[in-house]
């Protein structure tokens, strides 16, 4: 089942350039693209094209001149901006590709336990913590005293205590030991055979391969193709369009070719 949709999104910033002159510059055109409990979309692209923004978009997080026009829908109701803040971090959950998210004022422990919302917090803080090998006094520490890994285990440990029903994951992973990823994405997976939706944005498209259902291929603001997991095998020629051939084919196990001028 759908459970959230974007129907035909675009995002542009309007820009001052030189004196008042004003450009503008659209990052995201006219894209659609839906999330289906149970299922964990994949989403890769080369950098800029837009993953982020989608993701800010769908929260309801993006950025004061961002210029929006389009659709979103959760469980079948139009997501106003005051639905947004409703849902945000309850049913619709992010792990943010950047560790700033965290708030440099809080304790982190505290930050973790105010997303559980259908169990005890303190507890179910504690078993994420010890299941993303993070020390029980962690949680008394603010966000300046964590390394960068630590860091994106506590943010990974929100969206995962959180009980929502759809998750956007933006790179949560880079910087990670390969134990934690590998944890980290079987919980994605966990999440959605309990029948939540994830959205899975990854540079890293080989792991992202061994546990999504679907992938969305990214280019310059919209999407190209959303081809099954399947699809992505031998030379790639179930795949419709010539950048995702490229982008699989260029993966170490297919040789790194890189096809010119594939667009
Ligand atoms: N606040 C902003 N003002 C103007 N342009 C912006 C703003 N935020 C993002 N952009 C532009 O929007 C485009 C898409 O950015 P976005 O962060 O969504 O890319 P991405 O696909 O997530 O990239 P990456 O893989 O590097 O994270 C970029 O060209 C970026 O320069
Ligand atoms: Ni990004």
């Amino acid at each position: 089942m759908s459970i959230l949709k974007v129907n035909n999104l675009s995002v542009s910033f309007k820009q001052y350039t030189s004196g008042l002159r004003q450009t503008t510059h659209q990052v995201i055109s006219n894209l659609n693209i839906e999330l289906v409990s149970g299922e964990i979309l994949a989403v890769v692209g080369a950098s800029g094209s837009g993953k982020s923004l989608l993701a800010h978009a769908i929260l309801g997080i993006l950025p004061l001149n961002a210029e929006t026009s389009g659709q979103i829908t959760y469980d079948g109701e139009v997501l106003t901006s005051k639905r947004q803040e409703q849902l945000r971090g309850k049913e619709i959950a992010l792990v943010p590709q950047s560790v700033s998210y965290l708030n440099p004022l809080m304790r982190v422990g505290s930050q973790v336990r105010s997303s559980v919302r259908k169990r005890n917090a303190k507890q179910a803080q504690e078993e994420v913590f010890q299941r993303y090998h993070l020390k029980k006094e962690v949680g008394n520490m603010y966000p300046f005293q964590l390394s960068g890994g630590m860091a994106r285990r506590v943010l990974v440990s929100t969206a995962m205590v959180s009980g929502a029903s759809v998750i956007i994951a933006d790179e949560p992973t880079p910087g990670l030991d390969k134990v934690v990823i590998e944890e980290a994405l079987n919980n994605f997976r966990e999440f959605a055979d309990q029948g939540c939706a994830v959205m899975l944005i990854s540079h890293d498209i080989e792991s992202a391969l061994k546990i999504a259902d679907k992938v969305a291929v990214f280019y310059e603001g919209t999407v190209l193709e959303v081809a099954p997991v399947e699809d992505f095998e031998g030379k790639g020629d179930r795949l419709r369009h010539p950048y995702t051939q490229a982008l699989w084919r260029a993966l170490p196990q297919n040789d790194f070719t890189w096809i010119e001028g594939s667009i």
